[in-house]
């Protein structure tokens, strides 16, 4: 056995050791518990911020382009948002919409997608009512076109809309303040975030985006992307800005990590853009 591996594996029995002492001591939480130092761990967590009693969240996923849509309401009036709909899970979403007694207000989206079609003009064929809503800056058709720093209001609640252009240029992030959580569309995907190499994308802008607009946020907000390709649902201001592989590392790192990405383009780039210049699909005959 050479010099080097019989090295490695004192460093190795050490690790061990330490953790299985570690996992004894019932103070330590989960997180501590496995931080062996040279892996990024959080060792703290801060508080979580429930959900007020009155403030309906729903996340619904479609399996084949891994999109999250997002339902909020105002269970006293009723009032809801739909944020970032998918064509192909319209009835879904209308259904649930009618089973639940809720008024949709608002259709919106965090940007103009490149991997779907919006299900955002046929839900406004098939849920009377309801406005189709986007940035300004995205260049789409809708209803309303929001601009930074405005406020999307259903009921009670309401949502801030941040500029966070960098994968488009047209990229918003959605807060809700009083209930501590932001949709982020694809600017911050969980432990990731979205490409910059269409679209007119900049990573240096992302960079920016995410840095202002998202990590200024309180660390305990939790996030909720456009996607995730992983399996995984929600991150918080925290998690990120200590875990995510990308965006911990300085600009000119970040840049050259997302020059460098090589993903093939969405499948479906060249219908749903076009589709979604103009709100998606407009009827289902
Ligand atoms: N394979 C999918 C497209 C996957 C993809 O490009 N996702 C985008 C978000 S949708 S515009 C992205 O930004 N991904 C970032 C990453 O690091 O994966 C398809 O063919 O539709
Ligand atoms: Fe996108």
């Amino acid at each position: 056995m050479t010099h080097a591996i019989q090295s490695n594996l004192v460093k190795l029995g050490g690790h061990l050791a330490r953790a299985a002492v570690l996992s004894q001591n019932p103070r330590i939480n989960r997180f501590q518990r496995f931080n062996w130092g040279h892996v990024r761990r959080l060792t703290t967590m801060s508080s979580q911020i429930p959900l007020s009693s009155d403030f309906l969240f729903r996340q619904m996923f479609d399996p084949t382009s891994c999109t999250y849509t997002y339902l909020l309401a105002d269970t006293e009036s009723k009032e809801a948002v739909l944020i970032d709909p998918v064509l192909e899970q319209v009835d879904r979403d209308a259904g649930v919409v009618r089973d639940l007694g809720l008024s949709l207000k608002f259709v919106m989206n965090t940007h103009m997608h490149a991997d779907h079609i919006t299900g955002t003009g046929l839900l406004k064929k098939k849920v009377p009512g309801c406005k189709s809503l986007i940035s300004e800056a995205s260049g789409a058709m809708a209803d309303v076109h929001v601009e930074p720093g405005e406020e999307v209001k259903f009921g009670q609640h309401k949502l801030e809309v941040r500029s966070t252009p960098g994968h488009t240029s047209g990229c918003v992030t959605y807060v809700c303040h009083e209930q501590g959580i932001a949709f982020t569309g694809d600017t911050i995907l969980i432990r990731g975030c979205g490409r910059t190499d269409f679209q007119e994308g900049d990573p240096a802008v992302l960079y920016k985006s995410v840095y202002e607009q998202i990590f200024s946020l309180p660390d305990n907000f939790k996030l909720y992307p456009a996607h995730d390709y992983k399996g995984l649902m929600v991150t918080t201001v925290e998690e990120e800005k200590k875990l995510n592989p990308r965006l911990t590392k300085s600009l000119d790192q970040f840049i050259e990590i997302m020059n460098n990405l090589n993903l093939p383009y969405p499948k479906k780039i060249d219908v749903a853009v076009p589709a979604n210049r103009v709100c998606g699909i407009q009827d289902d005959n």
